[in-house]
């Protein structure tokens, strides 16, 4: 074990409420200098509170944090915050900015030093050529705004080694990262830990991924630290569930897949492009399955987002295109967004407008009733969302659990097609199980939904097909339950399985 000189960041004894509610109620938390570590729990057990208030961004009500330099030397709280990043899965970088002067931004925001272009330039070079020089050398006059995700991720990993970042926290870095790029984001960190002193705090619900990268995790439960820094290896998968509160949801579902459930009745939904045609029947789960060039084309037009030349939709064989989503949701296709933060959650209205939106527009009501809160109710418990009151603002909920909010606006709403984009997305191990339940459920009554996820393992327990795409976009098989593996579905999208 590492001697407590080490310790770039301990956390002892937090706490934090929000008015009545106990968030933190005595949270332990150490992450030593160079080793990569797993921030695990539920969804809204208090990890991102925790991290808030280690970054300065929340206030703590109680308990202390320690920070200490590379030879163990105690630093005061304002100066040792200033070591720790956070590289969140929305990036904030400005994308009408260089590569170069989004790298050196934050050694200016005090307004205490002049904008220097050269030497600008051969500080973003420094940080961004210990990740990668090649990229460095052709990229930093580029806006960043032409960066692939992982290419954003790199400038956001570079601007915090260039301003002095002992400690990085990433959330979930891998959604929609091929496989490729998630092994190359994963080698990377490993020798930024190994070679630099980088600490690297990994928090995911990615069972897989989680034992790929890290060595060492921590396990929140309900605000308190139930599992303190112990070795990833030494814990099952079933052990890691049991601590984190979830190995009831966590048992096995029963899958019953479409091929094997009674036909209900519906209509059939024909998707066509030159040289494709899918046909499926009522009740089908369809899986989407590649990075976001050819999965996104294929929704815009399902959906009515966007008027497709490639795709052509037919429900019974009418053909069906639908002006907008608005258009699409009162004939019956609902959609769940991947852009949560931007399209998805309505941060000014409260939680229960958030809910119950699909259902006035499908229903056409215009004014919200009084039994909409029983009802509101009775969905949010199916999802087990924590709130205090359905009147509060959607900020004051964990991310997983405004994804929950997300589809609870669709779930259970009558409809001939259903469309999901990284429903799961954020969502803690047992939720997920519970929401393909759901999903299931509504599909045995005749939806037919259309499931995109960059989580083969998912697509493999959900779907009765799916449609896999290359990176480029191009589709590049269909394939059916029977023959679905997470290796074949890697192989023809180039995504980590
Ligand atoms: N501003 C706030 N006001 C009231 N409650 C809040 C506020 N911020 C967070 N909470 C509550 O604190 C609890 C912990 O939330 P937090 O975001 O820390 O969870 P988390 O472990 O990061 O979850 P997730 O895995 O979903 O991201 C949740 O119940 C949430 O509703």
């Amino acid at each position: 074990m590492h001697d407590r000189q080490t310790f770039v960041v301990t956390v002892r004894g937090l706490t934090k409420s929000y008015g009545a509610t106990s968030v933190l109620k005595g949270v332990d938390f150490s992450v030593a200098r160079g080793e990569v570590h797993a921030l695990l729990g539920g969804n809204g057990a208090g990890k991102s509170t925790m991290i808030r208030i280690i970054t300065g961004s929340a206030a703590k009500d109680g308990g202390e944090i320690e920070f200490r330099d590379a030879a163990g030397n105690l630093r005061a709280e304002a100066e040792g915050r200033r070591t720790v990043t956070v590289v969140h899965q929305e990036l904030a970088l400005l994308p009408h900015l260089t590569v170069a002067e989004n790298i050196v931004l934050p050694r200016y925001s005090s307004g205490l030093s002049v904008f220097d272009g050269k030497r600008s330039v051969q500080q973003a070079y420094e940080a961004l050529g210990l990740i990668d020089r090649d990229f460095a050398a052709c990229s930093l006059h580029r806006p960043v705004g032409d960066l692939s995700l992982h290419e954003g991720q790199m400038v956001e990993i570079a601007r915090a080694l260039s301003s002095g970042a002992q400690l990085i926290l990433l959330d979930e870095p891998t959604a929609n990262l091929t496989a490729a790029e998630t092994e190359r984001l994963f080698s990377l960190l490993r020798r930024l830990a190994r070679e630099n002193g980088l600490s690297v705090v990994f928090v995911s619900h990615r069972m897989k991924e989680i034992r790929q990268i890290a060595d060492i995790c921590t396990i929140i439960r309900d605000g308190r630290t139930v599992v303190n820094r112990v070795a990833t290896s030494s814990l099952s998968d079933t052990a890691i569930v049991e601590k984190m509160g979830q190995l009831a949801a966590h048992a096995p579902t029963g899958t019953v897949s479409g091929a094997r459930r009674s036909a209900p009745d519906g209509e059939a939904l024909t998707i066509r492009e030159e040289g494709l045609e899918m046909m499926l029947p009522p009740g089908t789960i369809l899986g989407v399955a590649g990075a976001p060039a050819g999965p996104e084309s294929l929704i815009s037009a399902l959906v009515g987002a966007a008027q497709s030349k490639r795709w052509s939709v037919s429900f019974s064989g009418w053909p069906q295109r639908f002006s907008s989503p608005h258009q699409a949701a009162t004939l019956g296709a609902g959609f769940i967004t991947g852009d949560r933060s931007q399209k998805g959650v309505l941060r000014s209205l409260p939680i229960i407008d958030n809910v119950m939106a699909s259902r006035r527009v499908t229903r056409g009501s215009r004014l919200a009733g009084g039994r909409e809160n029983a009802e509101c109710f009775d969905i949010l418990q199916a999802l087990k969302v924590k709130a205090a009151s359905l009147w509060d603002l959607p900020d004051t909920l964990s991310g997983g659990t405004q994804q929950k909010l997300l589809l609870a606006r669709w779930l259970g709403v009558p409809s001939r097609l259903l469309v999901l984009e990284e429903p799961t997305r954020g969502v803690d191990i047992g939720t997920k199980k519970e929401i393909y339940q759901l999903i299931r459920d509504m599909a045995s009554s005749g939806t037919i939904i259309v499931w995109w996820s960059t989580e083969n393992a998912e697509l493999l327990e959900v779907c009765d097909r799916v449609v896999a795409f290359d990176t480029e976009g191009r589709c590049a098989g269909i394939i059916d339950r029977e023959e679905l593996s997470e290796d074949r579905l890697a192989d023809l999208t180039g995504m980590a399985a």
